[in-house]
């Protein structure tokens, strides 16, 4: 198993045109199209990439532009490496007792140690470090901050190769330690037991205490009590506050029921129901509430994806955005790269996409940002309760074939800035190929950071649903279920609806606004932004239940 998690597309290379089936077959479509309800401010069938700023009636995130502007390729490139946390419970640990990945768990872990606690130290928040921001994320550590790298810097007996040189400038030298040590992550993974499919409390934070947290720390002890800690924002999980979820949806969730019309593969006898509509926001999804999880488990199953909110609380947002800042202008996070078939893209390449990122546990940043460790915290949560939800969608019935998915693990948070400038992401699917695995990535999560966040700036998620076959990828899906009909409106579904267009819908980065959606079959794109944008993702690794035979 190499160190770093690649993943790997039956695509030669990206942009490449000749792999795109154009072939407009039905049998492979998977994202239905449905009803848009033009009503609510969501304009259908527009072209462009204007914003409708009331379209999803959600004053403090993403707004929606339906179009059918069709993107010119569909490539399936996807990113890596990837860094999968040591254990989730550890990952979730409460961040006033915010740990470190379990180094110990691999040989070279006191090397990884020393290395989180530098890399550690080098994002700790703007009071607690003397860096001089400047534009374009370069940053300049204290002096002090040099001495300490280059000191441990030869002690590491790091394997990996970097790019120091003797006579490189020490900014120079500190920034390529970091990226070296980013660019070849842990690869720590760790299955989800049957038993962590709720959060308990969040703040403290939301987050699961695993069986032996305490004995299997082994932080240093700069690390041991987080810089700058404060107590952690307070959101009780399944806080009966108002449910805005409910404000915007009241479809009936009925775990093991099917919307499945024709019967010909869910048989749980249970009437059909109606869809939700794409354009419907789910609110205060990170607020806990079981309900909220249904109606995205019910959205990702019929759509592919959901639009939320969080609903977390502004000031931890802003202070998540100013920790995220901090990172970026002091140099801590690299440019973001695409895979294919697990090598690297040549450079040139590489400009499809155009953020700079940092795997946030494994480099060692949590501990010393709180807010972004709430964050993740809820992000975790929130996976684990939808993971319950999507894996009681569709239960196998009759020897139906479209069960629901089951989350095995996810991986480390990734927190990405776009500095602007027209930085942008171009067209892909994360996870094209099922990173080349059964139980790949799933579903992913994109929750942004972006208080004040101007519409002129740009920056929006597209999100493509059309239904032509280049929009999809279902030949990892359909796997078993080749050759069998398969649930029309489920996971792997098959398209039933006769518009062939391909639509997008466009969500601003905004503040709180939260993407969730099918990592294996859903192009999306980030639009140029000109203005610094700021999210952390997470993925969701599993499987899709199969009916016994
Ligand atoms: O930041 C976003 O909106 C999505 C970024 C993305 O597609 C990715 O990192 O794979
Ligand atoms: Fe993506």
């Amino acid at each position: 198993m190499p160190a770093n998690f690649m993943f790997v597309s039956k695509n030669p290379i990206p942009g490449s045109m000749d792999d795109i089936d154009e072939d407009d077959d039905d049998e492979n479509d998977a994202l239905i199209p449905v009803p848009l309800k033009a009503a609510q401010g969501v304009k259908v069938g527009d072209k462009g990439s204007g914003v409708f700023r009331d379209a999803l009636r959600l004053p403090d995130i993403g707004n929606a532009n339906l179009g059918n502007d069709v993107a010119d390729f569909a490539d399936s490139e996807i990113r890596g490496p990837l860094i999968r946390p040591s254990a989730l419970q550890r990952a979730a640990a409460p961040t006033s007792q915010a740990q470190p990945i379990q180094a110990e768990e691999r040989s070279d872990a006191p090397v990884m140690s020393r290395a989180q606690a530098l890399i550690a130290s080098l994002l700790q928040p703007p009071d607690e470090t003397h860096v001089s921001p400047k534009e374009g994320g370069e940053g300049r550590e204290k002096p002090g901050a040099h001495t300490a790298l280059h000191a441990e810097a030869p002690t590491q007996g790091r394997p990996r190769k970097t790019e120091e040189t003797s006579d490189a400038p020490a900014v120079s030298r500190g920034q390529a330690l970091i990226s070296s040590l980013l660019q070849a992550p842990l690869d720590h993974r760790t299955e989800l037991s049957s038993q962590q499919t709720s959060c308990g409390r969040v703040g403290g934070s939301g987050h699961i205490q695993g069986e032996g947290h305490q004995a299997q720390t082994r932080a240093p002890a700069s690390q041991a009590q987080p810089q700058g800690s404060e107590a952690p924002t307070q959101v009780p999980l399944g806080e009966k506050t108002a449910d805005r979820a409910e404000m915007v949806a009241d479809l009936p969730v009925q775990p093991g029921s099917c919307e499945i019309q024709d019967g010909q593969n869910c048989r749980s006898g249970k009437q059909p129901r109606a869809i939700r509509p794409l354009d419907e926001v789910v609110h205060g999804v990170l607020r806990g509430s079981p309900r909220s999880c249904q109606l995205v488990a019910e959205a990702l199953r019929v759509h592919g994806f959901c639009v939320c909110s969080g609903g977390l609380p502004l000031a931890l947002v802003q202070r998540a955005q100013a920790e995220a800042e901090h990172i970026h202008s002091a140099g801590g996070m690299r440019a973001g790269t695409v895979v294919i078939e697990g090598k690297l893209l040549h450079e040139r390449q590489q400009n499809r996409r155009g953020d700079s990122v940092l795997w946030l546990r494994s480099s060692g940043a949590i501990p010393s940002n709180p807010a972004l460790s709430d964050v993740e915290a809820h992000l975790d949560c929130f996976g684990r309760t939808l993971g319950g939800s999507l894996a009681s969608l569709d239960i196998p019935q009759g020897g139906a074939r479209c069960g629901g998915v089951r989350f095995t693990e996810r991986t480390d948070a990734m927190l990405a800035c776009y500095p602007g400038g027209g930085a942008g992401y171009a067209r892909h699917v994360d996870n094209a190929d099922g990173d080349g695995r059964p139980d790949g990535r799933k579903v992913t999560m994109v929750y942004y950071m972006n208080h004040a966040w101007d519409q002129k700036a740009g920056g929006s998620l597209r999100i493509f649903f059309g239904r032509e076959k280049r929009d999809l990828n279902l030949e990892h899906l359909m796997g078993g279920c080749r050759g069998v009909s398969f649930c029309p409106r489920g996971w792997g579904g098959r398209s039933c609806c006769s518009d062939g267009d391909a639509r997008y819908l466009d969500v601003e980065p905004r503040a709180d606004a939260l993407v969730v959606f099918r990592s294996d079959i859903v192009p999306h794109e980030v639009m140029p932004a000109m203005a610094k944008r700021y999210a952390m993702s997470m993925w969701w690794l599993g499987y899709e239940q199969r009916s016994p035979t």
